[in-house]
């Protein structure tokens, strides 16, 4: 039950909002999509969930084009979150759930449960206006797998949301992708990515730039930052091949290196000196690190 986008462009008149990009989710993964603003992930989410036709290429769940998928099938967290606001959080839910073709108890049981583990179960009753904006984000998401879809879209699922609720919510998500749910979701937050997916993809205006397993991109990114505090000079470092850069901070100074190979010659450099060295740290890089070396200019 894979999602495939094969080869797929989207234009909005002369605009190319995505080109050609291809992607494959495994079933029951965790897939991040990262970009900054504008460029490309909403557009994608849109054709995963059938409300725009590619341009080119293909999409498919299952082997299937989404718009011939059952209600059932996929869940979706909308960017601009619809609910209605003069609306009761529990009518609302029972109006979607029943769109979806479950009866009125199944949709209550669920969202029930779903409230409990938001700890917001006495707003059952609560116009959704009435609402913080982080307790309108936890009813969409609710509202977006009360019916416990295979496919779950979600759409900058956690911007907006304090600390705690980013872990309550990356919890839940975690528990559906092990519970089989295959999730694809948006952030600019490369951390969120970073601590949740194991397949991510990178867009830049609208073209996918770093697309893979994250380890595997780790792996083929060689260089490294180093951090090295001493009780004694070391700009004698900067002088040893494979060194790029070297900024001297108050505490500490960072390294950049051109492998990690450049690493064991610096050790064994500062060793021949004798002094006594507080901290050597080799970092691992960044995604930040990756993005800016493949589109030559900071994420955001
Ligand atoms: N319906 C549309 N009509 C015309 N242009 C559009 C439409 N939808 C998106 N675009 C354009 O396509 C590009 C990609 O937009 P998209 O919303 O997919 O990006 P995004 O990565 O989701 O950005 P954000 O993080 O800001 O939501 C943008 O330049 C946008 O202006």
């Amino acid at each position: 039950m894979a999602l495939r986008i094969e080869n797929v462009t989207k234009r909005f008149g002369k605009k190319i909002a995505v080109d050609q990009l291809s992607m494959l989710v495994e079933p029951g993964e965790m897939f991040g999509m990262l970009g900054a603003n504008g460029a490309g992930k909403t557009t994608t989410f849109r054709m995963m969930i059938g409300l725009f036709e590619p341009n080119d290429g293909e999409v498919t769940w299952d082997g299937q084009a989404p718009q011939s998928l059952s209600a059932r099938t996929i869940g979706y967290l909308p960017e601009e979150r619809g609910l209605y606001p003069k609306l009761k959080v529990m009518e609302q839910m029972i109006y979607l759930g029943r769109l979806r073709g479950l009866s009125k108890k199944e949709v209550m049981a669920e969202v029930n449960m779903w409230l409990e583990r938001f700890n917001i179960p006495h707003y059952r009753k609560a116009k959704v206006e009435n609402l913080s904006k982080g307790n309108q984000q936890k009813v969409q998401f609710i509202a977006a797998v009360l019916h416990r879809p295979d496919l779950l879209i979600l759409d900058e699922p956690f911007s907006g949301l304090d600390p705690i609720n980013v872990d309550l919510l990356k919890t839940a998500v975690k528990e559906l992708r092990d519970g089989g749910t295959t999730i694809v979701f948006s952030s600019h937050d490369m951390e969120h990515v970073e601590s949740l997916c194991e397949n991510l993809c990178i867009m830049d205006e609208g073209t996918p730039v770093v697309h893979g397993k994250l380890k595997d991109i780790k792996r083929t990114y060689e260089k490294r930052k180093l951090h090295v505090r001493a009780d004694f000079p070391i700009d004698f470092l900067e002088h040893i091949d494979g060194v790029l850069d070297m900024t001297v901070g108050a505490q500490e100074t960072t390294i950049d290196i051109r492998d990690e190979g450049v690493a064991e010659a610096i050790f064994a450099s500062l060793q021949d000196q004798g002094g006594y060295v507080r901290h050597f740290s080799v970092e691992e890089p960044t995604l930040h690190d990756i993005f800016v070396e493949k589109v030559g200019r900071s994420y955001v």
